[in-house]
């Protein structure tokens, strides 16, 4: 799989086509649009996410993957130059067909694809750079990061018959297990592959009807290295009603820094 490190160290600069994945329901969210067009700040999380990319030195222009029934995202105004390309059903999906875009403008199989979540408008610009040099480093790609930090826990479900509100579905949840978290991240984006390597990974998940949630998992399926790179615990995605808060407090906090 792939050329050997020294075939891409030996290679020129390589360009970074990046793209950001925009064709979700945001169906937890649960708003009436999709929640990349949930404004904060005035912008749409999407704008928002394209003018942190456009921070980079080493991003000019963006592909936006958007739905096929999406009628908004060419409304509007963005910071760099941005083209398009249609999404799918599963998030990789949308990815598969990002990364179709952008191997047919003629990018080579060493340059890099950074993939980025719009619902993630608050990644530090300083990760954006960390992570794509980490990336220029690597065979196959690097990813951003958090080590967790909660106590984590399986559960278990018991079926109550009380009418308690509080017991949703007559169900409770117990805990089960707690997991060692010493050696457990939460992933984020961007993430950023080599074209050529992350045009076979995703073939290998489509060809094996995989479910995959984040491109990382791709590479692991074959046990191909991905770097993790420590990331900020701003970098958070707008996922659930109560994120929206939490999101518009470390906007605004980050737009007050110098
Ligand atoms: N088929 C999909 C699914 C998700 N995404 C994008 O991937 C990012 C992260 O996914 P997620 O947070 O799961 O977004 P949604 O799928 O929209 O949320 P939900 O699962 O709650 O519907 C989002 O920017 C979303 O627009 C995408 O481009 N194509
Ligand atoms: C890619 C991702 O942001 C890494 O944490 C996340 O997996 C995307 O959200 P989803 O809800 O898993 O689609």
């Amino acid at each position: 799989m792939g050329h050997s490190l020294k075939y891409y160290l030996m290679n020129p600069l390589p360009r970074t086509y990046a793209m950001i994945v925009a064709a979700g329901r945001g169906s937890r969210f649960g708003a009436s649009v999709a929640k990349q067009y949930t404004q904060l700040q005035d912008q749409t999380l999407l704008q928002l996410s394209v003018a942190r990319l456009a921070s980079s030195k080493y991003i000019n222009q963006c592909l936006l993957v958007v739905a096929e029934d999406d009628i908004t995202a060419r409304t509007l105004d963005f910071a760099i130059p941005v083209y398009y390309a249609l999404g799918g059903v599963e998030r990789w999906q949308s990815v598969q067909a990002g990364v179709s875009a952008i191997g047919s403008t003629g990018a080579d199989d060493s340059d890099l694809v950074l993939i980025h979540d719009a619902a993630r408008p608050a990644v530090p610009s300083h990760d954006i750079d960390q992570v794509i040099k980490a990336a220029l480093l690597e065979p196959y790609g690097a990813i951003l990061a958090t080590p967790v930090a909660d106590t984590l826990k399986t559960s278990y479900i018991k079926s109550v018959t009380t009418d308690n509100l509080s017991d949703k579905n007559n169900q409770r949840y117990y805990a089960k297990r707690t997991i060692d978290r010493s050696s457990m991240w939460q992933a984020q984006t961007p993430q950023v592959f080599r074209l050529g390597a992350l045009k076979k990974v995703l073939n290998y998940v489509a060809e094996h009807q995989l479910t995959i949630t984040d491109e990382a998992s791709a590479f692991e399926y074959l046990d191909l290295p991905i770097r993790l790179v420590t990331g900020s615990r701003q970098n958070i995605k707008l996922t659930y009603p109560d994120d929206a808060l939490l999101l518009s407090a470390i906007l605004t906090a980050q737009s007050d820094q110098p």
